[in-house]
């Protein structure tokens, strides 16, 4: 018997754009091997949303018409396409969904997609309040899980038991299983001792182009240029964006921790910390002799830099180290993010997942295989 999810995505940036063009293309493919019908029904970005009629959404001439134009090779925004209409509330958005869906007397289910930079307090109402009414919710925004605890347990209750109705498997190394690996663990009752390494690709194609000799200015241009960064590329080098990864494995293993308590260590000096991004990206030049520097400093010593989380019993800890060049860690290259677990069975060696772990591309194949997976 097929099964019918309809999407309803906030943001139509570089992951967005890339998810939106793989369930497009691919989604009769996925219908006919997996009984699993995909439909778009509205897709919204920071200032437009465009609702998507059922025929329409069934209509794979008109969705092929659409990616043509949201492609990122042709970069056409919402608000240029035909029947998009000016954001109201992120809230008001899900409101008219719903609204339509009953209305269609459907039994399809909504899948709320979150590939948005937006932040908890516009996410997380919107993300509850689906769940709580029987439909899904993916996220590869961290923001949402993020926020308040209380806000965290209530999205996971309203989730379903095991929060069946939730995925958010590319917050923690895009399209690594991760997530899902840790909530495997648990639930084949391991015990998870400590989860560390590596949780960043630009912190970690950072460091290995500065192994290379290159500017810090020119990598961390070349970072967001190819989709890596965070909208705000300060998140990540300033380390807060490991802190949410960190968090986010964090709470997932019960720990009832706030952001605010992970100590961060910014990688960029506080004189750039209140300006624009294009402001600030036009004066990294001024510390590329400091990080040449410090990358020199290691060396010498045949070590290179890192940017290590460790999530254990103890709380989180992030922060840049120096390791040796010819540790599993060290060795790491490009934007390859390692996540080690110990656990009571992975002892004395514990269990590793090692591969790219930023990039508009892989991060969408693995919102796609989140979605998917409610239909299995
Ligand atoms: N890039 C990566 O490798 C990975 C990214 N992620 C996460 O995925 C998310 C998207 O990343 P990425 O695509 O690279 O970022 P982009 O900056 O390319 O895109 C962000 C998108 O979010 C939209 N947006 C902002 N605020 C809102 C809002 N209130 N409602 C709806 N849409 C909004 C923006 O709209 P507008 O275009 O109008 O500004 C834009 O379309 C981020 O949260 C990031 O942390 C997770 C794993 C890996
Ligand atoms: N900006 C992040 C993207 C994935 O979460 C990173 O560089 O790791």
């Amino acid at each position: 018997m097929s099964k019918f999810y309809e999407i309803v995505q906030y943001g139509m940036g570089g992951v967005g754009r890339a998810l939106f063009g793989l369930v497009v293309q691919h989604a009769p493919e996925i219908k006919e091997r997996l009984g699993i019908n995909l439909r778009y029904r509205a897709i919204v970005d920071s200032t437009h949303a465009l609702h998507i009629d059922l025929n329409s959404a069934m209509n794979q001439q008109y969705m092929q018409y659409l990616w043509a134009r949201l492609k990122p090779e042709v970069g056409e925004r919402i608000s240029e396409q035909t029947g998009a209409v000016q954001k109201p509330s992120e809230l008001s958005i899900l409101a008219t969904e719903l609204d339509r869906i009953r209305s269609e007397d459907s039994a399809a289910k909504l899948v709320v997609v979150d590939t948005s930079g937006a932040s908890d307090s516009a996410m997380t109402p919107v993300l509850t309040s689906a769940l709580r009414q029987g439909h899904c919710a993916v996220l590869a925004n961290k923001r949402p899980l993020c926020g308040p605890i209380e806000d965290f347990r209530q999205m996971a209750s309203a989730s379903g038991l095991g929060m069946a109705r939730l995925r958010y498997e590319t917050t923690a190394g895009a399209a690594l299983p991760v997530v899902s690996t840790l909530r495997m663990l648990l639930d084949s009752f391991d015990q998870i001792n400590e989860i560390s390494g590596c949780f960043s690709g630009t912190l970690g194609y950072l460091a290995t182009e500065l192994e290379n000799g290159r500017k810090y200015s020119e990598i961390v241009a070349d970072a967001k240029a190819q989709g890596y960064t965070e909208p705000d590329p300060r998140d990540d080098l300033g380390g807060v964006d490991v802190a949410r990864k960190a968090l986010i494995l964090a709470r997932s293993l019960g720990m009832g921790i706030e952001l605010s308590e992970v100590t961060v260590e910014a990688l960029y000096p506080d004189s750039l910390s209140s300006l624009s991004v294009p402001e600030f990206m036009a004066r990294l030049p001024e510390v590329d002799e400091y990080y040449a520097g410090l990358a020199a400093k290691a060396a010498e010593k045949g070590e290179t830099l890192r940017y290590i989380a460790i999530v254990s019993g103890k709380g989180l800890t992030v922060g840049l180290q120096s390791v040796p060049k010819d540790s599993q860690i060290g060795r790491l290259r490009g934007t390859d993010n390692i996540v080690v677990f110990k656990t009571r069975r992975y002892d004395p060696n514990p269990m590793v997942i090692q591969g790219r772990g930023a990039g508009p591309e892989v991060t969408a194949s693995g919102v796609l295989a989140d979605i998917i997976s409610f239909g299995r």
